[in-house]
């Protein structure tokens, strides 16, 4: 096992952050950590990178306990924190060099490594951090956390504020440096994100709903589920909420997901139902359960 985590937790005064975490990540393996703000997902990372102690429970990474061998892991691991990790006064070259001299190596002995990312920044090296587009900071902390050859890199939410395009890049290239050997944890709460990973944990308020991969995962969803559309949003969301036989409604792009409560569900009697409450241009067809539904059924 590349991480191992077993039974643990963390408390910040009365907010309990982790609550008893269990799983383990394979060698090679993209795993996600999928859940929304303030779920645990930093907290455990900075437990993961050593920077944190855990209240309760052990864990080891790429071999290492992360309280008895925390050196070790230090050497072991990238880690590209959520926030932003560069030095702003520094240039695109500079911040990478730093990063380089201090885990005691260069450039030029790992650029193999970074190569496909770096290019895309090198053509900026002179240029300061501070000055960098979202995506390109993105790039440049990622070579950063890379330069020492990790083993195992550990990326909290990488995307967040980051266009699509990026986002999409971005994913093609830890896929590639999957490729390469390297396991990685990767955090994002965007449910589309967590599709492109081997297996996913879903995290809430601290606690693991469920561990599994992203196709399993969407089978836990245990009814039917509808897109329902309308001339007018609002009304639609409300009619259903008002509905005596809804189970769960919630917008869904231009639709509303729906489910009923009912195991003889017949449409039509929805139907009928939000035309008497005004609604027209009224469809309503099967739809495949989302990771995002799944999430939200299980943190019900
Ligand atoms: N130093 C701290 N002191 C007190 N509470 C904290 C501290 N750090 C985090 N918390 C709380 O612990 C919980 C988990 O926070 P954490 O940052 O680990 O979640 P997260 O999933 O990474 O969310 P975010 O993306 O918002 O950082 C939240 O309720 C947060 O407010």
């Amino acid at each position: 096992m590349s991480i191992s985590v077993k039974h643990i937790s963390k408390s910040y005064k009365s907010v309990n952050a982790l609550q008893d975490i269990s799983f383990e990540v394979k060698e090679g393996e993209l795993f996600g950590l999928i859940g929304p703000d303030g779920a645990g997902k930093t907290t455990l990372f900075r437990i993961l990178t050593t920077l944190l102690f855990a209240d309760e429970g052990t864990a080891t990474v790429a071999g290492f306990d992360v309280v008895a061998d925390y050196k070790s892991i230090r050497n072991s691991v990238g880690y590209m924190p959520g926030k932003f990790s560069l030095y702003q006064d520094l240039t695109v070259e500079e911040n990478l060099d730093f990063f380089a001299t201090i885990f005691g190596t260069t450039i030029e002995e790992n650029y193999d490594l970074i190569k496909d990312i770096y290019v895309q920044i090198e053509p900026f090296k002179n240029r300061r951090a501070g000055k960098l587009s979202g995506g390109m900071k993105q790039k440049l902390a990622l070579s950063c956390a890379l330069i020492h050859k990790p083993k195992v890199l550990f990326l909290d939410e990488p995307t967040t504020g980051v266009d699509p395009v990026s986002r999409k890049e971005f994913w093609d290239m830890l896929k590639r440096l999957q490729q390469k050997g390297i396991t990685i944890l990767v955090s994002t709460p965007y449910m589309d994100e967590a599709a492109l990973c081997d297996r996913i944990a879903l995290i809430q308020d601290g606690k693991i709903l469920e561990i599994d991969t992203p196709e399993a995962i969407v089978k836990y969803y245990p009814k039917p589920i509808y897109n329902v559309r309308a001339n007018n949003m609002y009304q639609l969301i409300n009619s259903l909420n008002a509905y005596e036989h809804n189970h769960s409604v919630y917008p869904f792009g231009e639709f509303v997901h729906y489910t009923d409560n009912r195991t003889d569900f017949n449409p039509d009697h929805l139907k009928a139902y939000l035309e008497s409450r005004n609604l027209s241009n009224i469809h309503i067809e099967k739809t495949i359960a989302t990771i995002e539904d799944t999430f939200m059924e299980l943190a019900k």
